[in-house]
Parts: C-alpha cells; structure tokens; sequence
C-alpha cells in the first residue's frame, strides 16, 4: 500500500480550509449529509437515462450512527457510490467536485439539483475528525474501495468490502480539550438538532437509532428503554408543497417550528417565482412587537435556503429596513455561494429576490389592509412607526411606495383612518390636509389652535408619535393636496374680508400687540392678535420650518444642537382678556407686564412646554388672586 501525497498547493489549502473556510465547526455535519444526497440524486439521474436501473425511492436513505465508546460518527448513503479513480480524482484533489461535473453533464431536471460545486466540503469533516475512512461502492462495480486521510499529511486507498453500493464514511473524532468539545458531536440530541437545522430540507430520509423509553408494563414509574430508527428530516419543505395543499394552520404551525415568534402571525405570503430568478418564500407579518424591536439589538433578516440546505439564519440584504419586522424564509436554486456557503458570491440574484419580496410585502399589507382592516390595525399598532420611519429615511425614496399604509387617528372618525380616506372626504373647498400634533389624542382634542379648523367641519389628523411630522414633511403632499398644521400661520381657512378685518384689528392693536413682545424679547418672535383662536384666550404658534413639536422632539435628542421654533405668542381679541391687557397697556404698565408673562406661560403649558421658572409662574398666579 503505498501513501500517496497531496499536491504542495493542496496541503496549504486543506490546511486553511481546516481553520478558516467556516466559522462554526457543526457543519461539517451538513456537508456531509449534503454529499450523501448528490451521491443519491445522482442514481436518481442516472436511472433516467438507464433502463437496467430502477429508482425505487424507499431504498435510498442517508443514516446518521454515533458511537461513544469509540469515538466515531458515522454517515451512510445508498447513494451511486464511487469508484477507484472517483476516489482518486474527488476525494485525493481537493477542490475538485465530482458533483459539479456531474452536473454539468446531466443538465439539471426537474428541480433535482445537486448541491456540491467547489470540492471542498468534504474536508471539512477535518474540523472535528482526527481521521477519515470512506468506505465506498460504485453503481456498477463489484469492487469496493476504502480511502483514509489523517488530515494534511496525505491518504491511502485500498480494496475493501462491501455489500451494497454506496458509501460510508466513518469520522473518529478529536478529543475535546479546554476550549473545544467534539464530544458533543456523539450526543444524539446535538446530532439530531444538528440535522433539523441545517438538513431539514433533504429530499431523502436521514435515519438514525433513537433510544426512546417507555413504560415498563403494569409500572407507572420504571421505564424500558429501546432503540427505534427515526427518520430525522421533513424531507419535503412547505414552502415547495402548492399553497392550495395547505392550510392557515400548516403555516402557523410552520411559524412556530421554526421559532420565528411566540405570537400567532396575523399574516402569511406565500411566494413561489419562477421567472429571471427562482425561489420560494414563506413570510410571515407577526402580531406582537419583539420585546427588543425598537432597539439596537434587533437583527432583522430571513433564512436563506439553498436548494433546502440552510446557508444563513437571518440574511439582512433580503429586507429593507421599513419592513425589518417580517419573519421567514427564502429557498432558492440560483443563489452563487461562495465557498463556505455562509455568505454569497455575487448579490446579484439576492437583490432581485429582495426587490421582489419587498413588493410581495406592500401588496400582502395592502391586501390585509383593504380585507382585514382590524388585523390590519393590529399590525399597524405594533409596527407602524417603522412605516414611517421608512417614509422618512432615505430622503424620502421609499415614500411613495408606503404611503398608503400610514394610518392617524382622526377627529371626526375617531379612529384610525388612512391618507386616501381622509383625502376622498375633503369637502370642495378644503384646502389642505389638517393635522394637529401633540402627546395624546385627549390633549390634542384639547388644543386652543384646532378649534377653527374643527368648527369649519374639517376633518384633522392627531400626530402623537415624535416621528410622525418628520415622516409628513417627507410627503409634503398626498394626492396634491399638501399638509397644514392646525398651529401654522395660514390656514387657509379665513374669507378675504376677515382677513381685511385682521389686518384692520391687528393695526388698531399694534401699540399693545408690540409692547407685549417688548416684555417678552427672547422668547417670542412676535406678538398677533390671533384669526384662530374662538373661545381660549391664548396660544403659541410657530413660524418657519421647525414646529413646535419639532422643537421638543430635537431638545430631547442626545446630541441637540440646540434648534427652536420661531414662537409666536397669539392672543384672541375677541377674549374679555383681552380688554383687561387693553386696560393696563393704558393705565399699568406692571399689570401688562404681569398679564404678558402669565399668558405667555399658560401658552406654553398648553403646549406641553417647561416653564423657564414655574416660581415666579405660581408668585405671578398670586399676585393677581391678591
Ligand atoms: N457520499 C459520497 N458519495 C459519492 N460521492 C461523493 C460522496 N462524498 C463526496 N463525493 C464526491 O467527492 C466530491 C468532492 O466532495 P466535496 O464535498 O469536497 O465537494 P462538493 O460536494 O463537490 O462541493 P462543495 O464544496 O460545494 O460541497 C464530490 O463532488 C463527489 O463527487
């Protein structure tokens, strides 16, 4: 027997292939079972063009058996099997694939596509095997032939015995040392979850001895235990099965098997594309917010599929940002992988697939929105705010495209209503879209600013999350029509003769109206007599780009460069206030000063503003009891 040497160039690469292709050690797991399916779906192949060969599918099976006492790992196939130069040429050249010939001689059929491409896999058992025997038979041979490698120093083939075609191959596994456990690799429970997770997918079973206890006969607490072959694998993923095989519960149930959340998802899509790029998708809109959505722990992403092998837990690049709450899965048969099968080659495919999914995305929230409208309002309490953050970043690329799933509270309808709802019961002479921001619903129907648009039956739109007016200024308009704060300085609401009348009142009270801004030089812009104001005395309102709600939600960023709104303190001279400030600009100089400020503050509690100094605030309050 003599020892054969693997090229210069090939010990270099098994070496680095050893340490550094994966970064976790339990794939090789997956390699091998994914090997073990080739071999398989190669007899498959060959059945198709070979009368004398019969592809009776219950004889074909991958199985799995550890031995603890000596170490070993064992993986079966019946699969086609190799021959002495197979041997030679596959498994003594590393980095050359059998499977990818084989594949390129058989043009893929009928979805039965082989995973195998780079030639490197194998080796991988190297990771957590100190040596490996392969036991194989080929189609064909009456021969049978053992290869054996302790890993960089080279392998050796010779005869051996065997019955059947096909090959075994035996791991002995590394001992475990501080840092590294290969015991765990013998453990049935490990091996078996090893199995669920990477080849669930495997067309074929993959078979292990299972030691399962049951209850000794007339005994309810001493138990027998006995050893049962259990096929590990669902072999026939869901996502291939037709949609209308399946039902609601086959997709919850999916959901949870797959631990994607503990909700019951309030949507599924599912998508099968067989077009410039093939793939299938299950997607899932969940019910409940992951207690660390809105945090930075939250990794957003879907599992990706290679023809059923899983490649990744949570590929990011399959959904956009706006749409990081969906939960699922991609399977797809175009994907180029680079050799570790944990990140791809060229994101060519994966970018098609993702522009994809996002439309399947907005066409399933559309759809639940039209069709289910309280599932929809379900999800959209739960994830909303995400919506509009996507309708904000990006300068607004996205806007367009989500607009219509934004939601607010309305003040006529008193529950949520969308943007072309509100936009479709506009009276004629309705200018613009209203809407009034604040902390609550309760506190924003309390607004002194909103009352003349309310009263003219206009219907206004309550913003309460700090997002929301950013996400609005992104729009600017919604089917032309654009967006107008209720504290804005032109409502377009007053006739042209009550604005002659304001402009006439504002004349007549300039004195007064410019005296109460001298009081309070620093704090407001200016001082009007207020066209909106009907039964408070008085209101802030803002003038410029940065609202007052801006204001607050820009104070309270960590880094706050300090950005106010251009306040405008409005006073309602139709108010009996009013005459009392008329009366001390004439008489009191003191008294308008203490009226100014006390109004001044009121306004800005209004607001949900702090008052700079709630002393003299509560001192002022006295001063006018006394
Ligand atoms: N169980 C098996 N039965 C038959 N042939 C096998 C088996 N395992 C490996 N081979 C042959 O050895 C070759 C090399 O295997 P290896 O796992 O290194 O690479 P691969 O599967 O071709 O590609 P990849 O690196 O993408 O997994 C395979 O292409 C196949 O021809």
């Amino acid at each position: 027997m003599t020892k054969k040497q693997f090229k210069a160039e090939s010990k270099r690469l098994l070496e680095m292939m050893i340490n550094s292709i994966y970064t976790q050690k339990e794939i090789f797991l997956r390699e091998l079972i994914s090997n073990a399916s080739d071999a398989i779906d190669k007899m498959y192949y060959k059945a198709l063009t070979d009368d004398s060969i019969t592809f009776n599918k219950d004889e074909y099976y991958i199985k799995v058996a550890a031995d603890k006492d000596n170490r070993t790992l064992t993986i079966t196939d019946t699969g086609i099997g190799m021959t002495k130069e197979e041997l030679e040429a596959n498994l003594g050249t590393i980095a050359k694939s059998g499977s990818l010939a084989f594949k390129t001689e058989n043009e893929s059929q009928d979805g039965h596509d082989i995973i195998g491409q780079f030639g490197v896999g194998f080796y991988s058992a190297f990771m957590v095997a100190d040596q490996v025997t392969v036991v194989t038979r080929s189609i064909g041979s009456e021969e049978a032939f053992k290869w054996q490698s302790d890993g960089a120093e080279g392998y050796t083939i010779e005869l051996a015995e065997k019955d059947s075609v096909g090959t075994i191959i035996e791991l002995k596994m590394k001992e475990s040392t501080e840092e590294e456990n290969y015991d765990e690799f013998l453990e049935e429970f490990r091996l078996k979850a090893i199995i669920k997770k990477y080849s669930d997918f495997i067309r074929y079973p993959i078979k292990m001895d299972v030691v399962e206890r049951s209850l000794k006969e007339g005994s309810d607490n001493e138990w027998d235990e006995y050893t049962e072959e259990q096929t590990i694998n669902s072999m026939v993923p869901i996502w291939r099965k037709n949609k209308s095989e399946l039902t609601d519960e086959d997709y919850d149930h999916f959901y949870q098997e797959k631990h994607y959340g503990f909700d019951k998802p309030l949507k599924h899509i599912h998508i099968s594309v067989d077009g410039a790029v093939r793939y299938n998708a299950i997607l899932y809109i969940p019910e409940n917010i992951p207690f660390d959505y809105y945090s930075k722990e939250y990794e957003k992403g879907l599992e990706l599929y290679s023809n059923g092998v899983l490649i990744m837990n949570k590929c990011a690049d399959l959904l956009p940002d706006h749409f990081s709450f969906v939960k699922g899965m991609v399977d797809s048969e175009d994907l180029s992988l680079n050799i570790s099968r944990e990140i791809l080659q060229h994101d060519r495919q994966l970018k098609l697939i993702a522009k994809n999914i996002n439309n399947k995305i907005k066409s399933g929230l559309q759809s639940l929105l039209k069709d289910e409208r309280e599932k929809y309002e379900t999800f959209y309490n739960a994830f909303g705010r995400q919506l509009k953050y996507g309708v904000y970043t990006d300068f607004g690329a996205n806007k367009e495209a989500l607009q219509d799933l934004l939601m607010f509270y309305s003040s006529t309808e008193k529950k949520m209503v969308t943007l072309q709802e509100y936009v479709s019961r506009m009276p004629e002479d309705q200018k613009y879209i209203y809407y009034a921001t604040g902390e609550s619903n309760e506190r924003i129907e309390k607004l002194p600013q909103i009352e003349v648009v309310t009263d003219k039956g206009y219907e206004v739109l309550y913003f309460t999350e700090d997002i929301d007016e950013f996400a609005i200024k992104m729009l600017q308009t919604y089917k032309e029509k654009e967006f107008r704060s209720v504290s804005s300085g032109d409502l377009g609401i007053e006739n042209e003769e009550s604005n002659e009348n304001n402009a006439t009142e504002e004349q007549s009270h300039k004195e007064l109206l410019d005296k109460m801004k001298e009081i309070l030089a620093g704090k407001v812009k200016d001082v009007r007599a207020s066209k909106r104001l009907k039964t408070h005395p008085v209101c802030l309102s803002a003038d410029g780009e940065v609202t007052i709600e801006m204001e607050k939600i820009l104070q309270a960023m960590p880094d706050n460069q300090n950005i106010k709104a251009d306040k405008i303190l409005e006073i309602n001279p139709n108010h009996e206030v009013f005459l009392s400030l008329k009366n001390a600009f004439a008489s009191d100089a003191e008294k308008l000063s203490l009226y100014t400020n006390l109004l001044y503050n009121q306004a800005l509690l209004i607001e949900g503003l702090p008052i700079n100094d709630p002393l003299e605030f509560t001192n002022d309050i006295c001063k006018v009891m006394v």
